[in-house]
């Protein structure tokens, strides 16, 4: 009997193919295991078996499959279930899904070759450059795109080789091999023959006048010393520690071309072995042993428990005594973390508790790392994952308790591409599925999950206090129009801020200033014609970066150098415009010259261990002061901060979007956290021209039910959520009428579907312009009480594909974003 299999392929297509299995693999693959296959003319791809079966396809003949990876699973049925869940609800394909679940390292990569084709006689049929190109082949074997491309310049690659291909003169392949190298070391032993004192020492002799030889074998004997050889011979010493003790390369590989030495590899792992000090007991306070003994009880009835703690209330502690009891009752436990400037100081209090059981998964990594733990979880050697949003799809069999810290945080929410899933209510579905508890945590929860608490369906714990003796911070506004009136602003500083900035540098105290933007200035300005450099493929002005000496588009990455003079009117008075983290930098060095500043943002922080440093210097360091974009405003805990001042508060809040005081009130509490964590009651500045603003009232109060209580308001009046759900659409085409046009077209349809009041738009894109595409969006609100999701998304998926094959709309691209944030 034949036997097929259903496979998901990483495409946007929103079906499972059936592939053909060779007779010889029918009884090797298993669900869960990857296979590569050859998709479409000349792609392949590695896919993943969720079905075996023996019903070949009504509508195609079924290929073979190229290969099988595996003989045993390395996704759990669980997993492929989530895949689709995640799929269907956020409205994308489960190959898309996959595909962001994967670490690139267990996706094989394909990379298309061209080669000369050796039957090829007809030189006359090429032209002149097509000639020089075969001559490359001729001589490199093959060559890739990519390499192609880059000799082709500005040519049209695949004009030109559809034109190589018609001739037979070449001939394109895929190359496939797979990422994941695992990390081998090579050791050394002596031959079993020598491995006792008596016999060592007769080598040592034997080998007369090889001193070179000799004194291999004498570093040998250091390492392992004579009276211990019978035993630990056998295991050996990496090879690289004699290379270490200078002994001649040669000298050793003689030694192992006689067989004297033995040489093998053995695998390990990539993570360093990290000093856990598993005895380092936590005493928690009175009130957290009662917040985690109030989670625990709340666990029995309900699977979800929000922990509302407040900034430095020390929630990481209660979280370390639950993680403990689900570790000790068998379970593997989830952590996860919204943004790697956060996982620094956490990883590391996580690390001295649970050592080396802990895996950690994050972006950063690289690919084989992140396989690692991949396969580490599958085989259970990681009981506990500390990770960001992807790490929900690892491969867990015995999850029983998903931690989501700052579960506020939107960076939970991938933004682009597709799946656009929020890891947080992924998690809480993923729980659901494996009888799993979820406990949320955060100093300002999210609207949504305190909602939830409220109305009694998650559970709720809040720890009102700080740890020790520490209180909340002094919370100010400091009022710039009265400041900008009196004429006492420094540059951008109130006279307020400047002031405790300078005490605190006296007293030897640290600061950090929260500035969300980053750069040197939003813009520039010429001050005679007024002229102001846009960017050439986005509707965005370009932020001014000092030290680099660049303008920079934030939405597409274009650069440009700066100009000397005005390229319109030749003026040379030419002025940046507005305030970045680096010119806030820039200015406090030249106000204290004798301060230690740092800055931390996008810019700063590119590389691997780029943030570790930063926030090693700032522990340590001769550091006074901290400038940063949100990076700065999360989960720091710092000793010697007593300060902090927040620039453009107004911005935050005015910015046109119905969370945008909900995220003001979380950036700001949150930022305002970091200051006076230990003994001394720290100081919050907000610089603001609005100090009346009800959002800021309440900060300074430190109020967050109030403010809950306010806002919650508001959405129920406006139908936002909590109530209803909002799926955004945005339409985009390079032809802005075109766009405009198709964005009615859907609008229309969607309002007689589900009627005007539901359809908000279609609005132009807050930045009109991206990469040269028009934007326009359209809002879905659909109350969550009344609507039926599951018909509308249905409906909404049929007239999508209904709008974009129409022949007119052919150009134009929707992106579907459900629940966006
Ligand atoms: N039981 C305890 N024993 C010793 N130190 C503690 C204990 N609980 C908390 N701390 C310390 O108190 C400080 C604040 O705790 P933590 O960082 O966990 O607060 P948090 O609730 O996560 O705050 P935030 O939401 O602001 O990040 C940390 O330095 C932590 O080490
Ligand atoms: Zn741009």
């Amino acid at each position: 009997m034949d036997v097929f299999i259903d496979v998901i392929l990483p495409v946007p297509i929103p079906q499972f193919f059936t592939y053909r299995l060779p007779r010889h693999l029918a009884e090797l693959a298993k669900v869960g295991c990857r296979v590569v296959v050859e998709f479409g003319k000349s792609r392949v791809m590695t896919a993943l078996v969720v079905k075996i079966h023996g019903n070949p396809p009504e509508k195609y003949p079924a290929k073979y499959i190229q290969e099988l990876l595996d003989t045993e699973p390395v996704v759990t049925p669980t997993q492929i279930w989530l895949f689709q869940w995640v799929a269907e609800y956020y409205m994308c394909t489960a190959g898309e899904v996959m595909n962001v679940a994967l670490p690139s390292g267990l996706k094989i990569s394909s990379q298309s070759k061209i080669q000369y084709n050796p039957d090829f006689h007809h030189d006359e049929l090429l032209t002149d450059l097509e000639k020089s190109f075969m001559d490359v082949l001729i001589r490199e074997d093959s060559i890739s795109y990519e390499e192609a491309g880059r000799l082709l310049g500005e040519q049209d690659l695949n004009k030109f080789l559809k034109s190589l291909v018609a001739k037979h003169a070449i001939i394109l392949f895929e190359e496939v091999n797979e990422r994941y190298k695992p990390k081998l070391i090579k050791k050394i032993r002596l031959h079993s023959d020598y491995a006792t004192d008596e016999n060592a020492l007769m080598l040592l002799e034997s080998l007369g006048k090889a001193k070179k030889q000799q004194e291999v074998l004498l570093k040998y004997l250091s390492i392992i010393p004579l009276d211990q050889l019978s035993e630990k011979n056998e295991e050996g010493i990496d090879k690289q520690r004699l290379k270490e003790a200078e002994v001649s390369d040669s000298a050793l590989a003689a030694l192992i071309t006689k067989g004297i030495f033995e040489q093998w590899e053995v695998q390990v792992s990539r993570f360093d072995s990290l000093e856990s000090d598993s005895l380092r007991e936590i005493q928690l306070s009175p009130a957290q042993e009662a917040a985690s003994d109030q989670i625990m009880g709340l666990f029995s009835t309900k699977d979800v428990v929000l922990f509302h703690g407040i900034t430095g209330s020390g929630k990481t502690e209660v979280y370390i005594d639950i993680i403990k009891k689900a570790l000790d009752s068998g379970t593997q436990v989830l952590f996860l973390l919204p943004e790697i400037a956060l996982t620094t100081q956490i990883v590391r209090r996580l690390k001295r508790v649970f050592g080396d059981t802990m895996g950690i998964y994050h972006s950063r990594f690289s690919d084989n790392e992140r396989v690692e733990v991949w396969r580490g979880v599958l085989d259970q050697k990681f009981q506990f994952v500390v990770g960001v949003r992807s790490s929900i799809f690892l491969p867990f069999s015995n999850l029983g308790l998903i931690i989501v810290d700052e579960e506020h945080e939107s960076s939970y929410k991938q933004f682009d591409p597709a799946p656009r899933y929020h890891a947080r209510d992924v998690a809480i579905m993923l729980a659901l599925k494996m009888k799993a508890r979820v406990l949320l945590g955060s100093a300002t929860p999210s609207m949504e999950s305190f909602y939830q608490a409220q109305t009694g369906k998650y559970g709720l714990v809040s720890l009102k206090e700080r740890f020790g003796n520490a209180q909340l911070p002094h919370i100010r506004l400091v009022n710039m129009r009265v400041e900008r009136e009196k004429k006492t602003l420094t540059k951008e500083f109130s006279s307020v801020l400047l002031e405790a900035i300078g005490q605190n540098i006296e007293n030897k105290k640290q600061s950090i200033i929260f500035q969300n933007r980053r750069g040197y200035a939003p813009y520039l300005n010429c001050q005679q014609c007024n002229w102001i450099p846009h960017c050439n493929q986005c509707s965005v002005t370009l932020t001014h970066h000092l030290n680099a000496r660049t303008l920079i588009c934030h939405y597409c990455g274009y650069s440009e150098s700066v100009p000397r003079v005005c390229p319109a009117c030749g003026s040379p008075h030419v002025r940046s415009v507005g305030v970045g983290t680096e010119r806030i930098e820039d200015d406090l060095r030249e106000i204290f010259p004798e301060a230690g500043v740092l800055r931390m943002d996008l810019d700063t922080t590119r590389t691997k261990n780029a943030y570790e440093n930063i926030i090693g210097e700032f522990e340590t360091g001769e550091v006074d002061i901290l400038v940063g974009t949100q990076m700065v405003t999360k989960g720091l805990d710092f000793d010697r901060v007593n300060l902090v001042g927040v620039f453009n508060a107004d911005k935050l809040i005015n910015f046109p979007d119905f969370r945008s005081g909900e995220r003001a009130f979380q950036l700001i509490t949150q930022v305002s956290g970091r200051a006076g964590r230990r003994e001394e009651k720290g100081i919050v500045l907000i610089q603001t021209n609005n100090p009346a603003n009800r959002v800021l009232q309440y900060i300074v109060d430190s109020d967050y039910e109030g403010f809950y209580a306010s806002e919650i308001k508001e959405r129920e009046a406006y139908n936002y959520p909590p109530f209803s759900r909002i799926i955004e659409l945005t339409v985009k085409d390079v032809d802005r009428n075109l766009a405009q046009e198709a964005a009615e077209v859907l609008a229309k349809r969607m309002k007689d579907y589900l009627g005007e009041q539901r359809i908000l738009g279609p609005e132009r894109g807050l930045v009109e312009r991206i990469r040269n595409k028009f934007h326009f969006v359209i809002w879905m609100k659909l109350e969550k009480e009344k609507m039926n999701i599951q018909a509308t998304k249905q409906y909404l998926r049929e007239e999508l594909v209904h709008l974009i094959t129409e022949k007119k709309f052919k150009s134009v691209q929707v992106v579907v974003n459900v629940d966006a944030v």
